[in-house]
């Protein structure tokens, strides 16, 4: 099956800044995929490159078949391709259907209304068709904006941070139901955003990257629990890395207790190694031998994320219901329940979610 978006090792300068590094990643047909990593890691520049906005240095990339850049290039208007934008970027001098119509003039006029008409109702936005911009809040207006992406039926959509300028709670539902119009039509989109769990949310497929790298490409389970390395590992979630050592085929010692893996670690007995401990893999019992002083502590509603010192100084977070009552100073009880080992080489570079230099 051929991939409806193929990038393969493209490279992007402007001038002698290498911005976009050897990057590879493709999206099947109606798979949503989102672009994830830290300020200026080339998340948008990459965005661009697809759409046709930035000429590439090397490599290619193809869409439904086709080479839009590498051997030959083909201008953004005849890519296929719709946008959504950070600011929505609608005519604010249109009406709504005005707007969604902007791309696909040359339809008979029955045939425009009805898909209009078709594209409100997937928005669920009927009846607003006569109103202006102005007129709708914030999320109505990427609803819009997203219609009139979709309204000249591209082959792909791409989106560049589309909820960014909403409130938290609204993007958390915008994005579920974007995920499920495009699901429903089999639209293939990729999207850039900062906000990872946007981007667990939304994508199918995942790709971190860092300072212009794809350092992994993946599901978001994947992303998640089997990071490829310690940038991965470190920008996704609030992992702590600490110290351990091999110390017999599958057994792991470190400060919270020996840990025994089910596969074959790769790594040799006696070797030290970085263990990646998440906040929900450390609970609270006061009944468990191992202890931690409680350093910091940040409600969270449902729960309570505190910062602990463990015995031997190592510091790691701990995820506890927020009925727990327990001050900053004191001492409690903690186990660990790792379910998905972690392990990296000890040498390892933890420089995971470092600002990328520009
Ligand atoms: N037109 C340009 N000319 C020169 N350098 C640029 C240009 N556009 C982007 N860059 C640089 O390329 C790098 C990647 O920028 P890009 O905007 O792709 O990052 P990003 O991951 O989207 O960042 P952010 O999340 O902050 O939007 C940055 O170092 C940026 O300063």
């Amino acid at each position: 099956m051929t991939a409806l978006l193929e990038v393969k090792n493209i490279d992007k300068f402007y001038d002698q800044f290498h911005a976009v590094k050897n990057v590879t990643f493709s999206l099947e047909k109606g798979e949503i995929g989102c672009l994830l990593g830290p300020s200026g890691c080339g998340k948008t520049t990459l965005l661009r490159t697809i759409a046709g906005f930035e000429d590439l240095a090397t490599g290619s990339i193809s869409i439904a078949g086709q080479m839009v850049a590498g051997e030959q290039t083909i201008p953004p208007e005849r890519r296929n391709i719709g946008m959504v934008f950070q600011d929505y970027a609608l005519f604010p001098h249109l009406t709504v259907s005005e707007n969604i119509a902007f791309g696909i003039e040359q339809l008979s006029s029955g045939e425009k209304s009805k898909r209009i008409a078709d594209l409100l109702k997937t928005v669920e936005l009927e009846g607003a068709g006569n109103k202006y911009p102005h007129e709708l809040s914030g999320g109505q207006q990427q609803r819009v904006a997203l219609a009139r992406a979709l309204a000249p039926e591209p082959k792909l959509l791409l989106m560049d941070e589309p909820f960014s300028n909403l409130d938290v709670a609204l993007r958390e539902n915008l994005s579920t139901e974007i995920r499920e119009i495009l699901k429903a039509r089999s639209i293939t989109a990729l999207m850039v955003t900062h906000n990872q769990n946007e981007a667990f949310a939304m994508a199918d497929k995942v790709g971190v990257l860092s300072c212009g790298c794809m350092e992994q490409w993946d599901t978001p389970h994947s992303i998640y629990h089997h990071p490829s390395n310690p940038t991965v590992a470190g920008f996704v979630g609030e992992g702590v890395f600490i110290n351990a050592s091999i110390t017999e085929k599958g057994h792991i010692q470190c400060a919270l207790g020996t840990l025994k893996a089910d596969t074959d670690l790769n790594f040799d007995n006696g070797a030290q190694a970085k263990l990646l401990i998440r906040p929900e893999d450390v609970i609270h019992n006061d009944d468990s031998p191992y202890g931690a002083e409680i350093l910091s502590r940040t409600f969270r509603g449902p729960n309570i994320l505190y910062k602990l010192k463990l015995d031997n100084g190592e510091q790691i977070l701990s995820l506890v219901p927020s009925h727990h009552q327990h001050a900053v100073g004191q001492r409690i009880g903690i186990y660990q329940e790792v379910e998905d080992l972690v392990l990296f080489p000890a040498d390892s570079s933890m420089d995971a979610g470092q600002q990328c230099p520009r």
